[in-house]
């Protein structure tokens, strides 16, 4: 006990949509500590399912506050919460304390999609879609802060302008660490339609089209690997957090994740978490109508992209209780008695509206392409896998990507465990695919990103901080013959995606 309390280390904690989780790394780098709080299971009486709760519009998600939620949701602090928060008791815990503190109990989170109209009065306001892109990275998104901002100042004025301070999930965690209002990071910031990606300043003309006096109640966004402060004395007393323990500013979880992964230029990484999401490294922002560029999180003069997929892991598992009794086990046998291909047989799973592309509902076709209602149970898991990584690498070689040579595939997230579902990744891609030791990747790196805070006073360059960390593990290499077989599968794909996306939207006005 008394080693464990003298081993110096950094925690890193991921506020993902179904679960807190939180590992330790110690100076060598290893994860000694690994835990995590089920919302569903281990906080039954906030009754949420998949960490969420899904309202009747079908389109509005939230998480009640007080549990707490996920990256690009967020939290609006009620005028006086702040003097709370810096005199918080050791003798009692958080929630009690806090529940007064916010003017918004349920809190919009990443799967919400009712900010249709706050998106399309964005975009117009700063003069449509591409311009909006080329200055904050990404076209209106639902799920981005400021349209989630916007739509509460719209329906809600009174909550609004009794909001004193305005936190992403990440700097609303860092700020209960800390014991006051921590600041948003560029990384995490890039995910809300109101940063100016290359000046690493709030956009004037975002934040008017959104909500008055707004820039006050967000405060000035910081370099990801900020030391934001000092450690509250309520952790120190309560919980027994040394007194010069430092926090270093919270991010979201795919830049996290970007670290964790120690990604390297040309590698692309595959979070298979509730959402789905790729992200790559790039050195010069490329903001297009798709997809999102945000601030590196470990290279103040570098960028990502990132791709979120939100029918991920809550699809897999309602297909796995609809095709294999609710078991893993049968899912994989599943794919390993089907071949690659699947004869022809392709398929669309979105249950929620997806984002990338904005599609619902589900779609089989024939090798002939002809649409039918079902499939025999093995087709429908198979096509159900092939159709979520077809569309990965669809989606991404729309933004530029290629697969080369020395690319990498690093998977990562729940759905990484399952080797059956990573063949079918390394023969989409036609590239091999690689994990880390850990599953949760967003935790060990921001956990590393602790340690690139800490030094960040000394120049050293994120490379040099993670270079003891495990090399990740090589888990599939494709298989002979998958390219021959998903060429021509990936056109009809992509063909059929357009054919359905058209049914879904209606002919062109
Ligand atoms: N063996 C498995 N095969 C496929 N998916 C799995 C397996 N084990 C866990 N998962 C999926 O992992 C998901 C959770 O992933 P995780 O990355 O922990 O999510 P988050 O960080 O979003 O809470 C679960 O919803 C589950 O569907
Ligand atoms: O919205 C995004 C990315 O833009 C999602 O990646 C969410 O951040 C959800 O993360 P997980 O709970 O799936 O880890």
């Amino acid at each position: 006990m008394a080693e464990r309390a003298a081993r110096h280390c950094c925690l890193g904690w991921d506020f993902s949509t179904q679960q807190v989780k939180v590992v330790a790394v110690d100076a060598e780098l290893s994860v000694f500590y690994e835990d995590s709080v089920h919302f569903d299971r281990d906080l039954v009486e906030f009754g949420t399912q998949g960490g969420v709760h899904v309202h009747k519009d079908g389109l509005t998600v939230t998480s009640p506050v007080l549990m707490w939620v996920q990256q690009h949701g967020s939290v609006y602090w009620k005028t006086g919460a702040s003097q709370v928060l810096t005199s918080l008791s050791p003798d009692l815990p958080l929630r009690e304390q806090l529940q007064a503190c916010f003017s918004i109990s349920n809190c919009p989170v990443w799967m919400d999609s009712s900010t249709a109209a706050q998106c399309r009065q964005l975009e117009a306001a700063v003069g449509g879609a591409q311009a909006l892109s080329l200055l904050t990275g990404s076209r209106a998104y639902e799920r981005f802060t400021g349209n989630q901002i916007a739509k509460i100042y719209q329906q809600n004025p009174e909550a609004y302008s009794h909001t004193e301070r305005i936190s992403l999930v990440s700097s609303f965690a860092a700020s209960l660490f800390l014991g006051s209002y921590s600041p948003v990071d560029y990384s995490d910031g890039s995910g809300m339609n109101l940063l100016q990606i290359q000046d690493k300043v709030w956009s004037q003309a975002c934040l008017g089209a959104c909500a008055p006096r707004l820039e006050e109640k967000l405060g000035r966004p910081v370099p990801s690997c900020s030391i934001v402060g000092a450690i509250s004395s309520y952790f120190v007393q309560r919980y027994g957090f040394p007194p010069e323990c430092k926090v270093v500013a919270f991010t979201g979880d795919n830049p996290a994740s970007l670290a964790g992964m120690r990604l390297e230029e040309g590698d692309i990484a595959v979070s298979l978490g509730t959402s789905d999401t790729l992200f790559l490294w790039l050195q010069e922002p490329t903001p297009a109508l798709e997809g999102h560029i945000f601030c590196n999180p470990v290279d103040p003069q570098h960028y990502m992209a990132l791709l979120c997929f939100k029918n991920g892991s809550l699809m897999r598992e309602k297909i796995r209780d609809e095709s294999a009794s609710g078991s893993w086990s049968k899912f994989s046998k599943a794919l390993q008695s089907t071949g690659m291909g699947n004869s022809g047989n392709l398929g669309f799973y979105f249950d929620v509206m997806e984002i990338t592309p904005e599609i619902i509902g589900r779609h089989r076709f024939t090798a002939e392409n002809h649409e039918v209602s079902a499939f025999p149970q093995d087709v429908e898991i198979r096509a159900l896998i092939e159709g979520q990584f077809m569309a990965k690498k669809i989606h991404a070689e729309a933004l530029g990507y290629r697969v080369m040579p020395k690319t990498k595939i690093l998977a990562t997230g729940g759905a990484s465990h399952n080797r059956d579902i990573l063949q079918v990744l390394a023969d989409v891609f036609g590239a091999p695919v690689y994990v880390i030791d850990t599953a949760n990747s967003a935790c060990v790196g921001s956990a590393y990103r602790a340690f690139h805070g800490l030094a960040a006073g000394t120049d050293m360059p994120f490379a040099e901080i993670v270079k003891l960390a495990p090399n990740p593990r090589l888990v599939a290499t494709p298989t002979p013959g998958a390219s021959q077989v998903y060429e021509a599968l990936l056109q009809r794909y992509a063909m059929l995606e357009q054919r359905v996306l058209s049914q879904t939207r209606g002919p062109p006005e």
